[in-house]
């Protein structure tokens, strides 16, 4: 039986430094959850915490309403996938598997039923008899897929699972996850570092930054309306712009610094006229009008599905310090390209674009704040 997993205000510290200050989350019991943020945020760290490898120093960590603080790890029923695959190399594939139900004393019988089904499951049958050595990585990492939820352990976790594969291969085994997950329907969460893999593979993801979550949300959700600009900036590309927010008698907008307005009907209460904030456009919330915003190009790059343009925004209209301020245009949607030191003219969608306070750490759209 699969649990959910409930984390109270846990704090994690190492010697005298906090790398976890007071975290709380809710992970439901089936999902695939995932802990997604840069190097050295606690992802690891916390997910060490649920194993029982690492000690806790503040809060709680239930599975369903029990406390498993001072559970042992290897009492906890957890089941692990780690970037180093850990599957033993003197054994063969079916033997790997079989490994966590000899140690359980499984009866032959079924151990042969349970063992068959999960190598059905993660599309290892005709490899059973195989040394690891002669499997690929993506094999490998199916093996040790396989030999963590033939146990049924109460959760599954993993650590970058994928992140020895390349990149055709991390995408192919994106789906035999989740396929696998979604199929055993064991509570599974996540690392990784990659924020694509997160979108792909996951019910939901915890953004995390110095070891405080800075929002959950379904993948769409963390996508179309990011909490706080480290979220925008860091899913995906987001182009930030320094702006006001305006009211007159019927209508409420945000106005960029050159005096570009956009019309807003999904700003909060707390927007008051003057108030300074931050705009964000995502490169694909741009489209060419007559009206928009005028712009140099400042180079061109051609990526198949769309053409990237980096754009010449003069210092005092965009944040400092970002990589770039782009516009794609999807070649589905048109056919005339443009070349460097053209001008456009490029509309923000009202609907799609994110307003920040100055400061970056707050959403100012409706339902976000
Ligand atoms: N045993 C330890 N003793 C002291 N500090 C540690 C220990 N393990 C981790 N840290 C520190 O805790 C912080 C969080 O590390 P953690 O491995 O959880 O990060 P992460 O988000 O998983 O990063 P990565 O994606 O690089 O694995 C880092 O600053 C790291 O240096």
């Amino acid at each position: 039986m699969s649990n959910s997993i409930n984390i109270g205000n846990v704090v994690k510290k190492y010697g005298e430094l906090t790398i976890i200050p007071n975290l709380s989350v809710q992970i439901k019991n089936g999902e695939f959850f995932t802990l997604l943020g840069p190097s050295g945020c606690g992802k690891t760290t916390l997910l060490r915490m649920i194993a029982g490898f690492n000690s806790i120093e503040g809060g709680e960590i239930k599975f369903d309403d029990m406390i498993i603080n001072n559970i042992s790890a290897h009492k906890r029923n957890i089941g692990m996938v780690f970037q180093n695959y850990a599957i033993f190399p003197h054994l063969t594939v079916r033997q790997n598997v079989e490994y966590g139900l000899k140690i359980r004393k499984i009866p032959k019988a079924e151990m042969k039923k349970k063992v068959d089904e999960i190598l059905e499951t993660v599309k290892i049958s005709d490899y059973q008899d195989r040394l690891p050595e002669k499997l690929s990585g993506g094999q490998q990492q199916r093996v040790a897929l396989a030999r963590a939820i033939v146990i049924h352990p109460s959760v599954l976790l993993m650590d970058e699972p994928l992140s020895n594969l390349d990149a055709k291969l991390r995408v192919e085994m994106r789906s035999a996850i989740r396929d696998a997950q979604k199929k055993v329907g064991i509570t599974t969460v996540y690392v990784t570092h990659d924020q694509e893999e997160a979108l792909a593979i996951s019910d939901r993801i915890a953004v995390m930054n110095q070891g405080v979550i800075q929002q959950v949300g379904t993948p769409e959700e963390i996508y179309a309306r990011p909490n706080n600009v480290f979220v925008s900036t860091f899913i995906g590309h987001s182009n930030l712009f320094y702006g006001k927010v305006g009211r007159d008698s019927n209508s409420t907008y945000v106005e960029f610094t050159n005096g570009y307005k956009i019309l807003l009907d999904n700003l909060s209460q707390d927007c008051k006229a003057g108030m300074k904030v931050i705009i964000s456009v995502r490169p694909e919330e741009f489209s060419i009008a007559n009206d928009g915003l005028k712009v140099k190009i400042k180079n061109r790059t051609f990526l198949g599905k769309h053409t990237n343009y980096e754009l010449d925004f003069s210092d005092s209209m965009i944040i400092p310090n970002q990589p770039s301020i782009e516009y794609s245009q999807d070649l589905g949607q048109s056919t005339k390209t443009y070349e460097a030191g053209e001008m456009l003219s490029l509309k923000p969608n009202a609907y799609k674009i994110n307003v920040f306070t100055e400061d970056g750490q707050k959403s100012l759209i409706k339902g976000c704040d």
